[in-house]
């Protein structure tokens, strides 16, 4: 399928080409940014299109709805998108017909007059619920009562109307000052087995399918046990926390979203979960006060917007040292970064899983299991072989790209790399000795092994057996 306006639009960069071609690209992105990792098949989707549950429109003079032009604030008006469903364009046609028919003003940003801004459309699939947000320059809507009664006539799907009022000249589109024209200012949607309320400053997954596969990924990673704290940082409106809350003794959420945190408790509530508590604040504040208490904690969640983490967030789990962490990403770029520093705090990173959450855009969702190093910072590996040697001034691979390479993947140091030369031939695994762990009745992996895997990952990466 394609589409008539992908050249104005922009919006979709893949658009037309085919689908199993765009996962390919989206893993060889994935392969560049971790040249260290494997990276997994990106898990796309069986019918990848209509499957955005949000989208945010501007109107022009003429009342035609539609995208900004790329790098540009002109509108480029559409009449459907294959991204969005059926109910998206009917809402948004009945509410063009009204717009037109009370000629409400329109804003104009030259002359930064006008009321009405944009029109953010959110989606509760699985319900068939529409929440209608409505940004204008005033707090008050002429014939907003009327507009109202009309669009739910037309459109039996939407359960609210708000108006969120943004006079300001700048491109985020929503402010915090709303008010709700119609019902209760939120949807409900479900999702892997849960009840959620997504009211509409809050941050919501946009692609419901690969969500689901998304977040059961995560939960396939974690080695969860029954007695386990764990923290759901950067946690919306609680749906990581609440499907793994299941799992554990207790969940403790943080975001910094008021709407969003006010959204969790309520979601915990609908629910019934009583093991999980909400934090309204900074991830990076928050771990860092968890590291001054000394707070128990064994797992840890992060899906942090596209930036990334922080250095204060790495830091305090430098002190708390779950036993593993899984990150989220929407930007795998930010992620590798980020890897690299939790690399140095003695935190391996393992296979990289890209989630296609985006499908027909540049875009990629990627997952990554970190676990704790439970070993001596410096070990001795003693590895004998006839087959490689890499004293002779022509190997291929140095001692120091194996201790870098080691180093920044697996984050421990080898401070000697000693190779013995044997006519014997057996295999890499048994040519290679270690120190004992400190903790072997630990319920880490066995220490040996991961060092072990480390090295022959390393001569592997190396193309050395
Ligand atoms: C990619 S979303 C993930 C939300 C949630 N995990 C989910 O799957 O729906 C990132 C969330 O982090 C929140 N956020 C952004 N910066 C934050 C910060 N510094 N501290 C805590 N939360 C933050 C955003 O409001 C948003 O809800």
């Amino acid at each position: 399928m394609d589409c008539s306006i992908k050249k104005q639009c922009g919006s979709c960069q893949y658009i037309g080409m085919d689908y199993q071609k765009q996962l390919l690209i989206k893993k060889e992105k994935c392969q560049k940014l971790f040249p260290h990792h494997f990276v997994h098949d990106v898990a796309g989707m069986e019918k990848p299109y209509y499957y955005r549950n949000k989208v945010i429109v501007a109107f022009n003079q003429k009342y035609e709805y539609g995208l900004y032009e790329e790098t540009s604030h002109r509108i480029v008006p559409m009449k459907s998108c294959l991204l969005h469903d059926d109910e998206t364009h009917q809402v948004l046609s009945t509410i063009q017909k009204i717009l037109k028919k009370y000629r409400v003003s329109i804003y104009d940003e030259k002359k930064n007059r006008g009321f009405l801004r944009h029109v953010l459309i959110r989606r509760a699939v699985m319900t068939n619920q529409t929440l209608v947000v409505l940004v204008g320059t005033d707090h008050v809507m002429k014939g907003s009562k009327n507009f109202c009664q009309e669009l739910i006539k037309a459109c039996p799907s939407v359960q609210s109307v708000v108006l969120n009022t943004n006079r300001r000249q700048t491109s985020v589109v929503l402010s915090k000052q709303e008010k709700v024209l119609y019902g209760k200012g939120f949807i409900v949607d479900q999702l892997c087995g849960l009840t959620f309320k997504i009211s509409a400053q809050s941050f919501y997954q946009i692609n419901h399918e690969q969500c689901t596969v998304l977040y059961h990924r995560i939960l396939s990673l974690l080695n969860l046990h029954q007695d386990d704290i764990i923290l759901d940082t950067y946690c919306g409106i609680g749906t990581i926390g609440m499907f793994l809350a299941q799992y554990v003794q207790t969940v403790i959420g943080v975001e910094i979203n008021k709407e969003a945190y006010k959204d969790a408790i309520n979601n915990a509530k609908m629910n019934h979960i009583s093991n999980i508590h909400f934090v309204n604040g900074d991830a990076s504040e928050f771990m860092h006060q968890l590291a001054i208490q000394k707070q128990k904690v064994d797992c840890v969640v992060m899906d942090p917007p596209r930036a990334g983490s922080t250095k204060t967030f790495i830091e305090a789990i430098r002190t708390l040292q779950p036993r593993q962490v899984v990150y989220v990403s929407c930007d795998p770029t930010t992620q590798a970064r980020d890897l690299k520093m939790f690399a140095k705090i003695g935190y391996q990173s393992h296979d990289v899983y890209p989630v296609d959450m985006f499908p027909h855009t540049e875009h990629v969702e990627s997952v990554v299991l970190l676990s704790k190093l439970n070993t001596k910072k410096h070990i001795n590996i003693e590895l004998h072989t006839d087959e490689l040697d890499l004293t002779s001034s022509e190997s291929k691979v140095t001692y120091q790209e194996i201790k870098e390479y080691v180093r920044d993947k697996y984050g421990f140091k080898i401070s000697t790399l000693n190779i013995a030369q044997t006519k014997q031939k057996c295999g890499i695994k048994e040519r290679i000795s270690y120190n004992k762990p400190k903790n072997e009745n630990s319920r880490q992996p066995a220490c040996p092994k991961k060092n072990e895997e480390a090295i022959i990952d390393a001569f592997r990466y190396f193309q050395m057996i």
